[in-house]
Formats: structure tokens, sequence, C-alpha cells
């Protein structure tokens, strides 16, 4: 048995499939980013220990030492390790086919909660609305409605008019490249710019409100997402547009403090070449964190599978979760 998934990193001019079959191939996915999104590797992670678990049935120390090679393919998004850890305490503790179902539930959670993400969202959204979108939060991030894009999904399910303007989001284009393609191809009226023109767009009005994803996001309200997302939320805060998180519970990190959590740093040649050509002279020097942090005074609310987080965070995140674990 094989997972098989859509190589990101062809799109939106190719499509291209690769098989995931074990714990290496799973982290090589990941880390090469032919799957990207926190659910998604979460999703992935989660079914490249479980396939082989049940294939080889390693025993308690190779299964642990397996699943740190998924968990440490990528650092910043929580549902990497988090998804890994239930797999492997399922297989711990029933086997291997409960490493499977454990997997297979997963998947399940994440879809619910994306549609859910989007039920509680849609209520944020008002007919006519544009709506701005950073990096990539839709069905090729999580499974099927996505995070930031759910409530424009159910929004324009439900009849409201919205639209959508997409920042291309450099280095590695997953606006212009995946957001673009999915909206595209769901008929949903999308303006794409470029990360420059932000600040540009809110100032002439043509933004209502921001939606956007995350990787993690801490019980203050810190929220870790796509390099960039900080910039977008101060211009929005400047131009008075409220700005949402949407997160699955998942994506929730009830234990680490801000300076705990590890921004990845990711090859100097996603920087450096667009899609292969090289746009800077040898010799320049070249920083590529994949993202940054937003502080919660710029958060105006968090979307949730649960419900809809307003400040003080801590508080209502802590009745959320609460709410997940009855
Ligand atoms: C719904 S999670 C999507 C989240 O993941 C993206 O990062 P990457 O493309 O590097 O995996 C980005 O931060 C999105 O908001």
């Amino acid at each position: 048995m094989v997972l098989r998934v859509l190589d990101q990193r062809a799109l939106p001019t190719r499509i291209r499939w690769r098989d995931v079959d074990g714990a290496e191939s799973a982290r090589d996915a990941i880390k090469t980013m032919v799957v990207r999104g926190a659910p998604l590797i979460g999703v992935v992670g989660a079914f490249g220990l479980a396939l082989e678990l049940s294939r080889r049935d390693p025993g308690p120390e190779a299964a642990r030492a397996l699943a740190e090679r998924v968990s440490s393919a990528r650092p910043t998004a929580v549902n990497l390790p988090r998804a890994v850890s239930r797999v492997l305490d399922s297989y711990l503790r029933g086997g291997a086919n409960e490493a499977l179902r454990e997997a297979e539930s997963i998947l399940e959670y994440e879809r619910e909660s994306a549609r859910m993400i989007g039920v509680h969202g849609e209520q944020l959204l008002m007919d006519g609305d544009v709506v701005l979108t950073h990096c990539n939060a839709g069905a090729l991030a999580t499974v099927e409605y996505g995070t930031a894009l759910a409530p424009i999904r159910v929004a324009i399910e439900m009849g409201k008019r919205i639209r959508v303007i997409a920042d291309e989001t450099r280095p590695v284009l997953q606006g212009a490249r995946l957001t673009a393609f999915e909206l595209v191809k769901d008929g949903i009226d999308t303006t794409l710019i470029s990360d420059t023109m932000v600040g540009y767009a809110m100032s002439k009005g043509l933004v209502n409100k921001v939606i956007v994803g995350a990787d993690r996001v801490l019980m203050d309200g810190h929220v870790f997402n796509k390099i960039g997302t900080y910039q977008v939320a101060i211009l929005a805060r400047t131009h008075h547009v409220p700005f949402y998180v949407a997160m699955p519970l998942s994506t929730l990190d009830p234990t680490s403090s801000p300076e705990d959590v590890v921004i990845e740093e990711r090859d100097p040649k996603e920087v450096l070449y667009v899609r292969g050509r090289r746009i800077a002279p040898r010799g320049v020097k070249v920083m590529n964190p994949a993202f940054d942090m937003t502080p919660p005074e710029y958060v105006s609310a968090i979307i949730t599978e649960r419900g809809i987080a307003e400040p003080p965070y801590r508080e209502s995140l802590t009745e959320l979760l609460g709410q997940a674990q009855q």
C-alpha cells in the first residue's frame, strides 16, 4: 500500500504524482516540499510512518527512530511531530493495524476541521468582501476545504460574493502557484499581486479582510506562519483591516514560548533562483527564514474548528481546547 501525493513543486504548470510508502519517502516529500502546509505534512508524516510500521513491524526501538526521522523533516509546524507521535503511540499500544487506523483518524480529523473552520469563519465575511490571503492555506495545505480558504469557500457556497487577492509569497511562490491555482480552478474571482503590493492595495481600500493560515499558534496568540505574514499583519493594522488567522486546534502548541519555536531556514537557492533561473549575482549573501512570528496584538481573531477565539487568547483558546478534549 502507498500514499500517492501531488508534487506541489510542479504546480501550476504540471500535474505530477509521487508515492509515499514509508518513513524515508515521507521525510523526503515533506523536506523537499513535494507536500507542504502544516495539516497536510502531519497527515503525510502519519501515513508514511504507519505504512512502514505495518510493512515491517520493526519493534519499539526502531519505531521510535523512524518516528524521529519523519518528525524532524521540518521544524516549525507543530502538526508534524504531533501526528507522528500519535501514530507511534498507537503502534506501541496496539501494533501496526492500530497505527494505520490512527493515521486514517488524523486524515479524517483534518478534513472535518477544515470544513468547520469554514463554517465558523464564514460568519466573519460579508457579502461583497475582498479578502487578502498570504501563502497557501487551501486544499493543497490541508485536506479539502483548507484553513484560510475555508471561510471563503463556505461563504461563497452560502451565496456571498467574495473576491480574493492572493499575494505571490516569495520565495517559494505558494500564493502565485498554489492559491491562485486552487481558486481559479474553483471559479473564484482572484487577483494575484506581488508581495510588495500589499500596502498599496490596502492604502487604496481594496482589501476588506485578511485571512491567513498558521504553522504553529501559541496559547497567548503568537502566530508562526509563512514569512511575510508579519508584515501583512502590520499593514492590516495600519489600514484598520481585520487580520484573521485560521487554524485547526492540531496547530495549537499549548506548551511553547515564542523563544522556543524554531524558525526553519531553507536553502538559499530558493531566494537566488526563480523556477530554475538565477536572479542574483554570485557572491551575494542570502537569508531564507521560511516563517515569521506575528504577535497577538496584531491578530483580530483566530478561527478554529471549535469556534472563533478572540483576545485575550490564552483564555479563549483554553476554552476551545477544553471543548475539543471533552
Ligand atoms: C494550513 S497550513 C499552511 C501554512 O503552511 C505554509 O508553509 P509551507 O508552504 O512552507 O508549508 C504556510 O505557512 C501556510 O500558512
